[in-house]
């Protein structure tokens, strides 16, 4: 389960939420191998998450919310792959819509950061997905499954084993219009077929796929009840105490 923050809380704030969050979990006596608690805050957090994770020996794992290609130099602005795995971060979201539709990332670009993640040691999440637009003329699968061949594309199996895929409708981001289970598990099925295709089945089986857009607390057990959908990409509900360990406990709910 990955809270993703977006531009939201300070660094203070972050390490509240976090402290919080770890203590309602723990209250829960929350099972971590059985689902793993990951928050993406703001580049300017992480440091101080990771101090907090650290010292408190907390079972949470952190991302970033995009990395650069680039390794280092002259990239102002820029934050590498080798910096975040510094700071112990486990993943980082890669191709983010909101990422695609304000600053123009396309497939070479996430293909780029993709192979730049996984050289840090970072696992990607790769995000992938459609607008309203491609969803009324049906052109959702092969959209997605383009998003897909891209990010992917040039990954041995070894490092494809690694990835992870949060497919995300964009009409369902922040909206409240949440795909159905049935939206969610057809995407989801779609993409392990194709990963069976291009890679192997191992590679395929073994892959986790999140679906994100308008998770909430009770709306998330039925999403998950579906066979391909292994996990979600929470957005705003994951700046919300209750809404965020309740979905992190779906199990219970
Ligand atoms: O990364 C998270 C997604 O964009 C979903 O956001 P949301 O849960 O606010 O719809």
């Amino acid at each position: 389960m990955v809270g993703n923050w977006k531009l939201n809380l300070d660094h203070l704030q972050a390490i509240d939420l976090v402290q919080k969050l770890a203590w309602t979990l723990a209250d829960a006596k929350h099972d971590y191998d059985l689902t793993e608690v990951v928050v993406a805050p703001s580049f300017t957090s992480l440091r101080s998450v990771q101090t907090l994770v650290d010292g408190d020996k907390l079972s949470i794992r952190y991302a970033s919310q995009d990395v650069s290609s680039h390794s280092s130099g002259a990239y102002t602005g820029e934050v590498s792959a080798e910096q975040l795995a510094k700071l112990g971060v486990s993943y980082a979201i890669i191709g983010h819509s909101e990422r695609r539709q304000y600053h123009g990332e396309a497939e070479e670009l996430i293909n780029a950061k993709v192979a730049a993640a996984l050289g840090a040691g970072i696992a990607p999440i790769v995000c992938v997905g459609e607008s309203l637009e491609v969803r009324h003329a049906k052109g959702h699968v092969p959209l997605t499954l383009g998003h897909v061949d891209g990010a992917l594309a040039g990954l041995t199996s070894e490092q494809a084993s690694q990835v992870v895929i949060a497919y995300e409708p964009v009409w369902a981001i922040g909206t409240g219009e949440v795909a159905t289970p049935e939206d969610a598990q057809e995407m989801a099925e779609a993409i392990r077929a194709r990963i069976a295709e291009t890679f192997d089945s191992g590679v395929a089986n073994g892959m986790r796929i999140l679906y994100g857009g308008s998770v909430k607390a009770d709306n998330v057990a039925a999403i998950m009840a579906k066979p391909d959908v292994d996990g979600a990409l929470v957005g705003g509900a994951s700046l919300v105490l209750d809404q965020f360990s309740a979905i992190a406990r779906f199990r219970q709910l």
